[in-house]
């Protein structure tokens, strides 16, 4: 009896950390001294998908950096799941901007979808038949199998993206967060992408986005977070992509940017 309770007890916290979010306070980030980003907090909604919005330089990459760690952040705390989020790395997939990777290392398409799998098995470890099929099945779900074999410096921008994106897949992380995925992409890898991203949400996973194209944030997003240094508005879309809040995010740079996204590309 007192076994059942147990189970029962360790079934409900497990139920309630899936549903705590990636939470951020006071997150702080500063280079040469300038803030980049100054004391935000943000709470992302698990299970749904959220985009990180704001003018260039705004420290939406610096944010999402600091945030896992990649670059220290003067101060501040970010957990996910209830637990600090470097004990955590193994639930979390991040896409960096790709301006920000080398595509001149000499790597295969695959090879680089099985980074994916490294915390899952070691950078020494075996990788089984098993695995090869799982990075196989994660470059089919971005329409990417016929070029596995592939060096990554002989494929597209957009492409380059989808195999990224795939490597995230492989990792069969909680929460994915994704720098720019629709940077320079074509309309039918933008369309590929989103049909993934909204598949993970299906999955029950959360997604958080940096995006730049204002105009299809609702068609896109459940949420948003307004960021320009200082965190401007986090929450729905319906009752936080407002023109008060885009205008505090852009400045007077922005009265017509929602369905003009070019009024904001510099
Ligand atoms: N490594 C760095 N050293 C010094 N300053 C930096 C560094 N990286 C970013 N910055 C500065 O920090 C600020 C925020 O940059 P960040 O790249 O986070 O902005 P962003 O909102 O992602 O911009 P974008 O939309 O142009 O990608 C900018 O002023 C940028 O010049």
């Amino acid at each position: 009896m007192l076994q059942l309770a147990n189970a029962e007890n360790v079934r409900a916290e497990a139920q309630s950390l899936r549903q705590s979010p990636f939470a951020i306070r006071g997150l702080t980030v500063s280079y040469d001294q300038k803030p980049a980003v100054f004391s935000v907090d943000a709470t992302i909604e698990p299970g749904k998908l959220t985009a990180i919005v704001g003018p260039n330089g705004a420290g939406k990459s610096t944010m999402l950096k600091a945030a896992l760690g990649i670059i220290k952040p003067l101060s501040g705390q970010v957990t996910h799941l209830g637990r600090p989020v470097a004990d955590e790395m193994h639930r979390i997939a991040y896409v960096p901007q790709r301006a920000s990777v080398d595509w001149d290392f000499p790597v295969r398409v695959i090879d680089v979808v099985l980074m994916g799998l490294f915390r899952k098995t070691g950078l020494l470890g075996r990788l089984s038949g098993a695995d090869r099929k799982h990075a196989m099945a994660c470059l089919e779900r971005v329409g990417m199998t016929d070029f596995a074999s592939r060096q990554i410096g002989q494929l597209s921008g957009g492409q380059q993206q989808r195999v990224f994106l795939a490597r995230a897949l492989a990792q069969d992380a909680d929460l994915y967060l994704l720098d720019e995925p629709f940077a320079g992409v074509d309309a039918a890898t933008e369309k590929a992408i989103i049909a993934v991203l909204k598949s993970l949400r299906a999955e029950g996973r959360t997604v958080v986005a940096v995006h730049h194209d204002l105009s299809t944030v609702p068609d896109y997003f459940d949420n948003v977070l307004l960021l320009n240094v200082r965190k401007i508005a986090e929450g729905p879309v319906a009752t936080t992509f407002t023109d008060e809040n885009l205008g505090a995010a852009y400045g007077g740079r922005l009265a017509t940017a929602r369905i003009d996204p070019a009024a904001v590309a510099g």
